[in-house]
């Protein structure tokens, strides 16, 4: 059995076996091995290791954007890697929040327009999702913002309308890549404390890859990446 991360709360995540290889004409690459984790609702786990030891590779199974080679992932009640295209890009975006080092905040959009948008991916935002919306870029710090378009933010507050955004409809799991990696260490603590606040506040899991030692300090949990491999970190 590969060492696999064990909780006593309720499991929200299971992560059995990943396993993912891609085939060149000469050899197969092995870039995750038998990586089993869980998560219980409101835990948050922070992924270490070196460059190409398949942190990124891991973070986009557990999106579920790349299938693995082998292994199964449960999140919540569901298996999506069993439901067919439609259903699962419908589960993605209600219940799995992604934020990414470098926002990816549509430019033309206004902050409020960037925070409804995974919303619209499910349809049309009305009244409802509108005051959702304005009041968590109030609880990020800039109602004062909302019709402001993101070159007219500085870096902490792009990446506050992306937690916003990542959040709004209370996904049963955030996914962040290096959330704080382009910004200043006072900057980069303000929206870790945030984005842990928040994601405690919702009852959502959190998974973060990260270089920041300070935000991994701060997470509950921490495991190390090592050449496609798991290891218990501290
Ligand atoms: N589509 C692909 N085809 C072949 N190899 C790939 C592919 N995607 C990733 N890899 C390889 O998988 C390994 C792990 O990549 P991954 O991006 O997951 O690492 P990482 O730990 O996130 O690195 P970094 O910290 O530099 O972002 C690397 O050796 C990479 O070259």
């Amino acid at each position: 059995m590969p060492w696999a991360c064990q909780n006593d709360g309720m499991v929200s995540l299971l992560a059995d076996s990943l396993s993912k290889s891609y085939s060149t004409p000469d050899s197969e690459l092995d870039v995750l091995v038998d990586v089993s984790l869980s998560l219980a609702a409101s835990e948050n786990l922070a992924i270490l290791g070196p460059s190409g030891s398949g942190k990124s590779t891991l973070l986009a199974i557990l999106g579920t954007l790349d299938q693995p080679s082998s292994g199964t992932l449960k999140i919540g009640d569901a298996d999506p890697f069993q439901l067919p295209e439609p259903q699962l890009a419908e589960f993605r975006s209600r219940q799995i929040g992604f934020i990414f080092q470098d926002h990816h905040l549509l430019p033309q959009c206004t902050v409020l327009e960037n925070v409804l948008v995974p919303f619209l991916a499910s349809g049309s935002a009305g009244a409802v999702e509108i005051d959702e919306a304005t009041q968590l870029i109030g609880r990020v710090g800039l109602a004062d913002r909302l019709l402001h378009r993101p070159a007219q933010l500085s870096g902490g507050e792009k990446q506050r309308v992306a937690i916003a955004r990542a959040l709004v409809r209370k996904p049963i799991l955030v996914l962040a890549d290096e959330p704080t990696g382009n910004l200043d260490s006072r900057t980069a603590e303000e929206v870790s404390r945030l984005l842990l606040e928040l994601q405690v506040e919702q009852e959502s899991m959190l998974v973060a890859v990260t270089h920041s030692q300070q935000l991994a300090d701060s997470m509950q949990r921490r495991l190390h990446l090592d050449n496609g491999q798991l290891v218990e970190h501290v």
